[in-house]
């Protein structure tokens, strides 16, 4: 049977090393991104996102998050330079969030939680698939974006008017013509290290890149996350919050700035 893991006290982050020990291993996301302990590195090259709209599927509720889904058949959504070499293709962004606003997100700076946090997945077309690549120490690169409470944000809207189908776990529906670099800062500064998935299986195959800047989302947009489920449609409900990681330990880890 497949292990239940979740965000809740029985099945929640600190039970996951039970079923999946790596969470006790040396490179585990997130971190606490420590300012002044970032080294700034002046080879680190600007992010080069190319998202082509027409590659956006669908939009569903995995009983974890919500995810918005690309056709990765192409490079014609990729991820390039920055800290890495190669191309990434864009394969789901999804975000995690807090039941009110002073929790949310998975990074934090200086002990700072933000509301919420969007990961960009991208995977390393040096391998066949991004099955393959998620087990690859370089396979994949996720790009993490901060919401902060502001106004509303016009383009998390467009997809945050989708959740009315997709409440429950499981639902999915089609979301068409949507381009991701609408929900980027104006600034990509970034900070980077070596990390992993911050859910199971918790693999040590990314490679993070954390925007230093937030994007703006409003109290009422964030309400509208908190309207989503964990739990299928016949089950008790279970608001979607707090599905958040918190910062693992560093273990010699360094963390390079981009920007000075
Ligand atoms: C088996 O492959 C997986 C499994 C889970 C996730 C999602 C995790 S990883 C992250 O950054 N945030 C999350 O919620 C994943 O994403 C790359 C890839
Ligand atoms: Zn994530």
């Amino acid at each position: 049977m497949a292990h239940a893991w979740g965000y809740a006290a029985n099945n929640g982050p600190d039970k996951w090393v039970s079923n999946f020990p790596i969470a006790d291993g040396p490179r585990q996301s997130p971190i606490d991104i420590l300012p002044g302990g970032a080294s700034y590195d002046s080879g680190l090259k600007p992010l080069r996102l190319k998202y082509d709209p027409s590659n956006c599927l669908e939009i569903l509720n995995n009983g974890h998050s919500f995810q918005v889904t690309f056709a990765d058949d192409s490079d014609s959504s990729t991820l390039k330079e920055g800290p890495i070499s190669g191309v990434y293709r864009l394969k789901q962004f999804h975000f995690h969030w807090g039941a009110s606003n002073d929790k949310g997100s998975e990074h934090t700076v200086a002990g700072t939680k933000y509301p919420a946090e969007l990961h960009l997945v991208h995977w390393n077309t040096k391998y066949p698939s991004f099955g393959e690549a998620a087990s690859k120490p370089d396979g994949l690169a996720v790009v993490g974006v901060f919401l902060k409470i502001g106004d509303a944000n016009a383009s998390l809207q467009k997809v945050l008017d989708a959740f009315n189908d997709i409440r429950a776990k499981g639902k999915q529906t089609s979301f068409a013509d949507f381009d991701p670099s609408t929900l980027l800062p104006g600034c990509l500064d970034y900070w980077t290290y070596d990390g992993s998935l911050t859910t199971p299986p918790l693999l040590e195959s990314v490679t993070w890149i954390v925007c230093k800047e937030p994007i703006s989302v409003s109290c009422e947009q964030m309400a509208k996350f908190r309207s989503l489920l964990f739990s299928a449609e016949g089950e008790p409900e279970c608001c979607m919050v707090d599905n958040y990681r918190p910062p693992q330990p560093l273990k010699g880890r360094s963390v390079r700035a981009s920007f000075q």
